[in-house]
């Protein structure tokens, strides 16, 4: 099948280097150059693990990328992989999505059938809304004649996204009834399923449920992560080892273990944009969502809960603190939303001297922090420090030992439970 992918981003150039890798012959479509060019040399456009084998293997041959919308009516069903961002009330900013259904809608002036599905994640009602009609009116086509249109959500994680794409739960295939839209997407997937030994659920339902689900998915995970946080911060009150505590109720199958994790909170590109999109999105119709609204609030205040563990045994003013962990999460070089610039900026605002550890993501915490010390290592960092706290679960925190001798007051503050309450360390974890 002929797939073109518009957006190169975390998500389209994985989503475009898999179908390829599936037997798909795929052209990415982006305004960056740089991406495009990346592609087209061979080389991932961003750090994914597992991109660069795909990239490398399919490019060439079954992967092209342009920045020229042209390639697009040679192919069959196209992917809209855009960027949604926030604005500043939390809602998101569909002005990308808009453009580029403007600029695909024009490139197929003329054609006689085309597929068009959204993969970005938007609120209900903006596949049929907005992206069908823009592309329609630009294309002088007609939904459910001549351009069939879907929206088809996509789950994966940053870090492992390939896995993800290529081994997924569940795919989710929206379209309005429109059968040749339904069709085109059971073509797309079928070699995926095909490759897997086992089924995947196929649920098919309307644009608006599949706008939904992927925003009730990451509601239901970020708010599953602060009710771990909410009871984890009881069980530290109580002296109760609040991992004890989810490991034994993540047993019971109708809560299950994934996301029980208490700590410093959820980061990422996702959870904080998707769930205050759908909490703007609520409030915009008069509903209060007031569970979603709490996760967030507890989410926001972990990182000064770390903090004020810190001030029980230090105060920090004009000491040297060790933050170890800069990402989101481990596995990435993504800081967006990290709680480590919130545990940074509390520790600025205490006047500590801050000198941070990570191993992949000091570079793009330098242009949020460019005034603070970036060690080389985290027996660098710890050294002649009056506190640390680990904000990132990198493997590697867990194998520090004796470089907590070299600081000046070994504290550890654990946002994470990667390092182990020992001897010869004053040790606090955030709820355990
Ligand atoms: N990052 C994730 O792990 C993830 C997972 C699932 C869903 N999502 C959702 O997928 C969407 C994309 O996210 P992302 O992280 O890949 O974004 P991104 O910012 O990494 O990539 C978006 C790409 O689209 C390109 N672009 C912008 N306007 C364009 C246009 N008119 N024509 C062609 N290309 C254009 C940009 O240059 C950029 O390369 C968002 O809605 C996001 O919420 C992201
Ligand atoms: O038990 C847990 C699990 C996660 N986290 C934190 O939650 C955040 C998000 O983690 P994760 O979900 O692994 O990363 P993302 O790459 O942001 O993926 C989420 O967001 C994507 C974009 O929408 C979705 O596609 C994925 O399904 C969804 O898991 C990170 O800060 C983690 O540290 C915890 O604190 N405790």
């Amino acid at each position: 099948m002929d797939v073109s992918v518009i957006g190169c981003g975390y998500v389209g150039a994985s989503v475009a280097a898999c179908f390829a890798d599936l037997g798909h012959d795929v052209v990415a479509v982006d305004v960056d150059e740089e991406r495009v060019e990346a592609i087209e040399d061979g080389r991932p456009p961003l750090h994914e693990p597992g991109l660069d084998e795909l990239v490398a293997a399919n490019a060439g041959e079954r992967l092209r990328a342009t920045t020229d919308y042209d390639a697009v009516p040679d192919t069959d069903l196209t992917f809209l992989a855009v960027q949604t961002p926030s604005n500043d009330d939390g809602s998101i900013d569909t002005s990308v999505v808009e453009a580029a259904a403007g600029m695909l809608g024009e490139a197929l002036a003329g054609t006689d059938e085309h597929a068009v599905v959204v993969k970005s994640t938007v609120i209900p009602g903006t596949t049929a809304d907005l992206v069908a009609p823009a592309v329609a009116d630009a294309a002088g086509m007609t939904v459910g004649e001549d351009l069939h249109v879907g929206m088809n959500p996509e789950f994966q994680r940053e870090g492992s996204a390939v896995g993800d794409f290529l081994d997924p739960d569940k795919i989710v295939l929206g379209a309005d009834g429109d059968v040749e839209a339904y069709a085109a997407l059971h073509e797309a997937y079928d070699p995926l399923r095909e490759a897997l030994d086992h089924e995947v659920p196929v649920v098919e339902t309307g644009t608006r449920e599949a706008e939904m689900i992927k925003y009730a998915n990451n509601a239901f995970l970020a708010a599953k992560v602060s009710l771990a946080n909410d009871l984890g911060n009881v069980c530290k009150e109580y002296g109760v080892d609040a991992y004890e505590v989810t490991d034994a109720i993540g047993l019971d199958h109708r809560i299950g273990a994934p996301f029980l994790r208490s700590g410093v909170g959820w980061g990422g590109s996702c959870f904080p944009k998707d769930v205050a999109a759908i909490i703007a999105a609520a409030r915009a119709k008069g509903y209060e969502p007031e569970l979603l609204a709490a996760a967030v609030s507890i989410n926001d205040r972990q990182p000064e809960r770390l903090l004020s563990l810190l001030d029980r045994h230090v105060d920090v003013a004009g000491e040297r603190v060790a933050v170890l962990g800069l990402a989101f999460k481990p596995g990435t070089d993504d800081v967006r939303n990290s709680r480590a610039v919130p545990t940074v900026e509390g520790l600025r605002e205490r006047g500590a001297e801050v000198v941070a550890y990570d191993p992949v993501a000091a570079g793009n915490m330098r242009e949020r922090f460019p005034g603070i010390e970036y060690a080389e290592s985290a027996a660098a960092a710890l050294e002649g420090a009056s506190g640390a706290v680990v904000v990132t679960d990198w493997p590697e925190f867990a194998d520090l030992d004796g470089e907590f001798d070299a600081m000046a007051d070994p504290i550890v503050v654990d946002g994470r439970r990667v390092v182990e309450r020992r001897e010869g360390i004053t040790y606090e974890g955030l709820t355990w």
